[in-house]
């Protein structure tokens, strides 16, 4: 029998997914979409008004029952109700689009009714240094399981969840390809934080006798951005060709080293990136993770957002 049959996702296609965007008392018009612009040329306002606007609704839904269930839960068990953020949860491959779809929603979610407060957190930063990781003998290991210091990732959000006033969260650095340690994101009880990374729904290392808690245990709602394999291949490597001839080039860049390569050196240098590191990293660590998504976004050629599977309730 296929196991398909028994899906947990109710799978909507994209046109019948643009239709939702009528599904609210505030209209489009409401939404201001020029910033959306800065935020990637090459990001089309379709894109946005039939996938991302619906997407927001949707997951306002959840945060104003969130915070329903919320109070009146605190009522019945008698507690003080103290207000702690909604979390959302965004997770898939290296280079499939989690930082700028993440974005996307900071934008839509910041303009919801009442204005919400928004932090976009990525877990980059709770990568261990690399000056820890050449210890741990885990330089080639970055953005695998083992490189986070997922200890400090659980603080984070429990301190987040437990609603105190004042949290910290670590920082990274593409361009010197490594934590910040001389700086930190500072989250004064935000309304909603988008949690962003590789890693945000895998299990933890289970122990025996060991009760073992998740990262995505304290979201609220949470996502998987999906695509075949040989596409986010693709972005992975064109992004790398744009980073060589944009951001490489810097002084203070680590990868100062790939900026006088060649075409088919560059093309050589990805494309064993990718099939040392990322591919394998996505295939052992991140695709297995999919299923746990409330909502999976499955992308197409030029990113375009093709299918939607929501978890059925
Ligand atoms: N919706 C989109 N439309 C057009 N281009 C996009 C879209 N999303 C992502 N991209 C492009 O795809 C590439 C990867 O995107 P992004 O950096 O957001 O990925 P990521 O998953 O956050 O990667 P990493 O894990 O390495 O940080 C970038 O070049 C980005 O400009
Ligand atoms: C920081 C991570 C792990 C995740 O964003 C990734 O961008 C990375 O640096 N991976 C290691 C291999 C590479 O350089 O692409």
């Amino acid at each position: 029998m296929n196991s398909q049959q028994f899906s947990p996702y109710i799978t909507f296609e994209r046109t019948q997914w643009a239709d939702f965007r009528q599904m609210s008392d505030w209209s489009l018009t409401d939404v201001d979409l020029r910033e959306l612009q800065g935020l990637n040329e090459r990001l089309s306002m379709t894109e946005v008004a039939d996938i991302y606007v619906p997407l927001s609704r949707l997951l306002h839904l959840h945060y104003t029952k969130a915070k329903e269930l919320h109070q009146d839960t605190n009522r019945f068990l008698q507690l003080d109700t103290l207000t702690v953020p909604f979390i959302i949860g965004i997770a898939g491959s290296v280079a499939v689009g989690k930082s700028t779809t993440a974005r996307i929603i900071e934008h839509l979610v910041s303009q919801w009714p009442g204005k919400p407060r928004v932090e976009l957190v990525t877990t980059d930063g709770f990568l261990y240094s690399n000056e820890q990781l050449e210890e741990l003998g885990l330089m080639k290991k970055k953005g695998f399981p083992e490189s986070f210091d997922v200890s400090r990732l659980f603080r984070f959000l429990s301190e987040l969840k437990s609603g105190e006033e004042r949290v910290t969260a670590p920082l990274y650095s593409h361009m010197k390809y490594n934590v910040l340690q001389d700086e930190e994101q500072v989250l004064m009880r935000p309304d909603v934080v988008i949690v962003e990374g590789i890693n945000v729904l895998q299990p933890p290392k289970l122990e025996k006798h060991q009760a073992r808690t998740f990262v995505s245990d304290f979201f609220d709602v949470s996502m998987y951005i999906d695509a075949e394999e040989p596409m986010i291949e693709q972005w992975y490597k064109n992004r790398f060709n744009l980073l060589r001839k944009t951001s490489f080039q810097q002084p203070e860049s680590y990868f100062q080293k790939f900026k006088d390569l060649t075409e088919d050196e560059a093309r050589a240098v990805s494309d064993r990136i990718w099939k040392e590191t990322n591919r394998v990293n996505l295939v052992e660590n991140i695709l297995p993770t999919r299923n746990r998504a409330d909502l999976i976004l499955q992308k197409g050629e030029g990113h375009k957002v093709e299918r939607i599977h929501v978890r059925k309730l």
